[in-house]
């Protein structure tokens, strides 16, 4: 049963009758769909399924090709995103339309600004402001504090903020909790559940099942372009909900046995950059995983760009090991060859076997008017050429078989890698360096909104990159991920390594205390145990 309604318990506040889009080919079809004032309706599916399209269509953004929709009893068809506001629905898009060199205040009330004798009226615009970021509980938020200074998941929330208007009728939030702590995500479901009572109606489109549980009334399935079921969530579980998205079990969050850590493949010895990252010391090694946790801000990101050497390190060094002489699989005293400062360039770290793949699928220089095929190989053309020259043959095969153990959803290995939906982008990255030889692999949030079922084949990726000997570095938002895949998990706040702990050691409320908790309190000693290094420049 969906919730009622404050004005009308029966009569669907939207509907969409028989709606399909086709672009070269068909990605909507036949989508008929009932949205009720005052109800949460999750829409779920599997990368590439039409989730985006479908919200994009609602809000104005893209106009269906077939079929039509009626709001409110009136006929609706947006023809642009203003348009759609001007009909009360508003859409949280995943890439934030804020503008960086204006103030949160600003940004809350553009094209609202409060004038008078053409004046712009700054105490009426801050109050204005504090009372809107105060809706979503960001009261220690300056309005008059430029956006580019706040972190991303500040920047999320005034975004949030930013669609919370009065007239607001329908919200479209698409993975709105990506960047925000549990802190914020608490706040945000908070002011979901106000705006229902309220009688708006919530469209929220996620991976992160748990919460379409916690917050939803209804959850919407989409396989294919097709709405394969509509129900009351409550009731289901998570099992429930993945075998509707995917047409099966997947089991993708089974505790791995522990590791055999062989020895320590490279380190870094006091690394920082401002106040960014604060001094860290750590050891990856042969053969497992070393997830690293933290909340939004704490230096995770930062972290994993001086390793890489996309940022500069204004202190510390990084040291790399040679692989030793024999195969056995044991901590071996070899001396290493240390970096001051780190690597130069991610040129560099990527000729010393080190690779990067993270969630900025922008900074990841995805070429996206090119195909496929090009992006999956362009990182390492010796694995499809012989004698210097591109064998199409083995690159085709190479190209299929990432397509394929993937499951990326595509019409063919040569479309343009920017008509793929963020998810299968996300596969397209990853899928660079899983032929790569290389001997380290950071990973930065590499499943955020990548679906359940390719989710669990990037788990069997990197469970195999680990057996092979590789060392895996890997930053996660998900907890339950970092708990299932790691061998050691260390965790970071305010720009410090504030603790790590080995399998066994940790529970969630341990890593989430740690992540909390002011450097300077509880700490490990990561680099125990290290080999003996030698000081040379690279
Ligand atoms: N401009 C475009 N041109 C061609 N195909 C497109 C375009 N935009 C989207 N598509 C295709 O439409 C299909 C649905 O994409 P959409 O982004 O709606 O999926 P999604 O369910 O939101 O996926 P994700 O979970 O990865 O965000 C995909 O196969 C995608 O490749």
């Amino acid at each position: 049963m969906p919730p009622t309604s404050p004005t009308n318990p029966t009569t669907p506040l939207l509907a969409i009758h028989d709606v399909g889009k086709d672009y070269t080919a068909t990605v909507l079809d036949g989508v008929n769909l009932a949205l009720f004032a005052g109800e949460v309706l999750a829409l779920t599916g599997e990368n590439g399924a039409g989730k985006s399209t479908l919200s994009k269509i609602l809000c104005g953004l893209e106009q269906p090709t077939r079929g039509g929709m009626v709001l409110d009893g009136q006929t609706y068809t947006p023809g642009s995103r203003r348009d759609a506001e001007r009909h009360g629905v508003r859409m949280v898009m995943q890439e934030l339309g804020l503008v960086p060199t204006l103030t949160v205040a600003e940004n809350l009330l553009m094209g609202r600004l409060p004038h008078r004798l053409g004046w712009l009226q700054r105490d009426a615009l801050h109050a204005a402001a504090r009372a809107q970021l105060a809706k979503i509980g960001l009261d220690t938020i300056d309005p008059a504090t430029p956006v580019a200074q706040l972190g991303i998941g500040q920047q999320q929330m005034v975004e949030i903020a930013r669609n919370l208007q009065d007239d607001t009728r329908i919200l479209v939030l698409d993975e709105p909790t990506a960047m925000l702590t549990p802190r914020e995500t608490n706040y945000l479901f908070e002011q979901i559940a106000h705006l229902t009572a309220r009688g708006v109606a919530i469209v929220y489109v996620s991976h992160r099942l748990e919460e379409l549980r916690r917050i939803a009334d209804r959850v919407a399935v989409l396989r294919d372009g097709r709405l394969v079921d509509v129900r009351p969530m409550a009731g289901m579980s998570e099992d429930d909900l993945v075998q509707r998205m995917v047409g099966r079990v997947v089991s993708d969050l089974e505790h791995r046995p522990r590791r055999a850590a062989g020895p320590v493949v490279m380190s870094a010895e006091g690394l920082g950059r401002g106040t960014a990252v604060q001094d860290v010391s750590l050891a990856l090694r042969a053969g497992e995983i070393f997830g690293i946790a933290g909340l939004v801000g704490s230096g995770r990101t930062e972290l994993v760009r001086l390793l890489f050497g996309a940022d500069r390190a204004d202190r510390g060094s990084v040291t790399l090991y040679p692989e030793p002489a024999n195969t056995e699989r044991q901590a071996s005293p070899a001396m290493g060859c240390t970096i001051p400062r780190g690597f130069a360039s991610p040129l560099q770290a990527i000729a010393a076997g080190v690779g990067l793949v993270t969630e900025d699928r922008k900074s990841q220089g995805l070429l996206l008017s090119q195909p496929i095929r090009i992006n999956a190989t362009l990182s390492d053309l010796s694995a499809v050429s012989r004698g210097g020259w591109l064998q199409r043959g083995l690159e085709n095969r190479l190209v299929q078989g990432f397509v394929r153990k993937l499951g990326i959803r595509c019409r063919s290995a040569e479309q343009p890698v920017g008509q793929l939906s963020g998810g299968n982008q996300q596969k397209v990255v990853f899928a660079r360096w899983l032929h790569r030889e290389g001997r380290v692999l950071l990973l930065d949030e590499p499943t955020r909104g990548v679906d359940v079922g390719a989710r669990a084949e990037l788990y069997g990726e990197l469970d195999r990159m680990a057996s092979e000997g590789r060392a895996l570095l890997m930053v996660s938002s998900d907890l339950h991920e970092l708990m299932a895949m790691a061998d050691r998990i260390g965790v970071m706040s305010a720009g410090s390594l504030v603790a790590v702990f080995e399998r066994g050691e940790w529970s969630e409320q341990s890593l989430l205390a740690a992540a909390f908790s002011e450097p300077g309190g509880r700490a490990a000693d990561p680099t125990s145990s290290l080999p003996s290094s030698s000081s040379a420049t690279a």
